[in-house]
């Protein structure tokens, strides 16, 4: 379901449909709405975005990006993003890096069995542009931890170009701590 959805978003973008197909589609689109309205649970019970073994963790507001190479200071994968996150002239939104960013570096902060941690600051630096409809690599590590401090990077390379790179600082929840 979620990549019919993600294929969804991107065909939404690309596509001009006639009159007739958009008021099919969006009859189609409500009637799905209202048959999930009646599944709807709590944000703990919530299976999107919990499901890790998934492109993006079926996680919509992300691309999908698959997580190749895993331990407990680095992850490193590969990230394709289509029409729905376009910009303009075939880059992707300056917007939609640090949202991949921000997931790829959260996560990797929790590996280990480390404490929650919420994003503190999140720097970008576009280096050059970052194509959709590429496979695209990334990569995530630990720089250091200073006691609730973790400080992350990370880069999206297309080949060996250097597409963006990112600087953030995570901050351990304390217990209770929203
Ligand atoms: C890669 C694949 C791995 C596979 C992983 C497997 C499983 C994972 C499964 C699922 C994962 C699911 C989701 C994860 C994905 C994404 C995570 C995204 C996380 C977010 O997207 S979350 C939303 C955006 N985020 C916020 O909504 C934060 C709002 N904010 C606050 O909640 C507070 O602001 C907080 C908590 C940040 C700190 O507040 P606080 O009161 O707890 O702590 P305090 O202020 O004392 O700071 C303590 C020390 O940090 C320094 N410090 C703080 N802020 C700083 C800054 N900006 N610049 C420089 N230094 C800073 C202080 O200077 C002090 O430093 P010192 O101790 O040295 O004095």
């Amino acid at each position: 379901m979620v990549d019919q959805l993600r294929m969804f978003l991107d065909r939404v973008a690309a596509a001009v449909p006639p009159p007739d197909l958009v008021n099919e589609i969006t009859k189609l689109a409500a009637e799905f709405n209202a048959r999930l309205q009646s599944h709807e649970v709590a944000e703990y019970n919530q299976v999107a975005g919990q499901l890790i073994d998934l492109p993006g963790r079926a996680q919509l507001l992300t691309p999908a990006y698959t997580v190749e190479e895993l331990d407990d200071q680095r992850a490193a994968g590969h990230v394709r993003f289509g029409r729905h996150h376009l910009g303009n002239n075939g880059a992707v939104h300056g917007g939609a890096i640090p949202l991949l960013f921000d997931d790829l570096l959260g996560r990797l902060a929790l590996v280990g069995g480390r404490p929650k941690s919420r994003t503190a600051y999140l720097h970008i630096d576009y280096r050059s542009i970052t194509p959709i409809d590429e496979d695209l690599q990334f990569e995530a590590w630990f720089e250091r931890e200073e006691g609730r401090k973790r400080v992350l990077r990370g880069a999206i390379r297309h080949n060996e170009r250097v597409c963006a790179e990112a600087h953030g600082l995570f901050v351990a929840l304390r217990p209770g701590q929203p």
